[in-house]
């Protein structure tokens, strides 16, 4: 199995030393080329009004938007959460995002950056809690029928799944912890075998 990371913008490298240790390859995504190669997709946490013009100025918003809709099971963490989130509150006027989870999400709704904070919280589908790191983090405001909540802290949801589509508003690639990264294999392998 082939899983990208979407190499932009933000902490790319992160992710694929990630996803190299969860016994599948992983390549950056720069290209549309890169895209049609790739069997699941991660978005990094970065700055999603940066990206979000990337995606449009390299080509590739349209081809990821589309592959996204047609079922390509994909993981964003913070900036990589907004991009999946089908409406954005308190985004750029000319930012875009890529959709694929029917939430509505906050951009920074956490606080600025000196508001950064991390937090152990229990995530369904992980044993255990999860050493989770908030930078300048969005939250989940509303989520649709079809969302199932899996994470919140004090009361707010930061982390989401949407049948094939995993996202959450922490950094899980920074902490040297993979059982989210294994969630999402799991999640893509479970769509590969489904054929
Ligand atoms: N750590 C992050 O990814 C921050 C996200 C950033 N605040 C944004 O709006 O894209």
């Amino acid at each position: 199995m082939i899983i990208g990371v979407l190499a932009l913008q933000g902490d790319v490298r992160e992710h694929l030393a990630a996803l190299a240790e969860c016994d599948v390859i992983a390549r950056p995504v720069r290209r549309p080329a890169e895209l049609d190669d790739v069997d699941a997709i991660v978005i990094p946490g970065g700055e999603s009004t940066t990206m979000s013009k990337l995606l449009v100025d390299f080509e590739l918003f349209e081809p990821l938007h589309k592959r996204i809709a047609e079922g390509l099971p994909a993981f964003g963490s913070c900036a990589g959460m907004i991009m999946l989130a089908d409406e954005v509150l308190d985004g750029r006027p000319d930012q875009r995002s890529l959709g694929g989870i029917d939430m509505t999400v906050r951009r920074n709704a956490f606080g600025r950056q000196v508001d950064s904070f991390e937090k152990e919280i229990e995530l369904s589908g992980v044993d255990g809690p999860v050493h989770a790191v908030f930078i300048r983090a969005p939250w989940v405001e509303r989520v649709g029928e079809g969302v199932t909540v899996i994470g919140e802290v004090d009361g707010r949801i930061v982390a989401v799944r949407q049948r094939n589509v995993l996202a959450t508003a922490f950094h899980p690639e920074l902490t040297g912890d993979l059982r989210v990264h294994r969630l999402f294999v799991d999640m893509a392998r479970a769509q590969q075998t489904e054929g």
